[in-house]
């Protein structure tokens, strides 16, 4: 179920460095994390950290990677908006990033 402005607002204060963006392409909220690794390796390591929770969820973000960079944006597209799956992803995304 799409979430009220209110609702992404609040929701948004559970997650650590990301920030809510309106997809270009999708034209949709999205929400938005970037990364800079220390190589290439650990960018690749990080994606695939990330697609497997991504198949664990069923839901599954954009991954741009580039190099070193990531940047990750997930929103859900039957809703054309963001719910609570795009939160519950995003929020094990940042456990990750607390984890060696
Ligand atoms: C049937 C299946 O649950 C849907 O296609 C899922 C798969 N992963 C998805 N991922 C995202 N980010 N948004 C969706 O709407 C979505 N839909």
């Amino acid at each position: 179920m799409k979430l009220q402005p209110t609702d992404v607002q609040l929701a948004m204060t559970s997650l650590t460095g990301w920030t809510l963006d309106t997809h270009a392409q999708h034209h949709t909220p999205c929400l938005s994390k970037s990364w800079a690794l220390p190589s290439f390796e650990a960018a690749v390591t990080r994606f695939n950290q990330i697609a497997q929770l991504a198949q664990a969820q069923d839901h599954h973000p954009e991954v741009l990677s580039s190099y070193t960079q990531l940047q990750v944006r997930i929103w859900t597209h039957d809703a054309a908006g963001l719910t609570h799956k795009d939160f519950t992803l995003a929020q094990a995304i940042d456990q990750l990033s607390t984890t060696p």
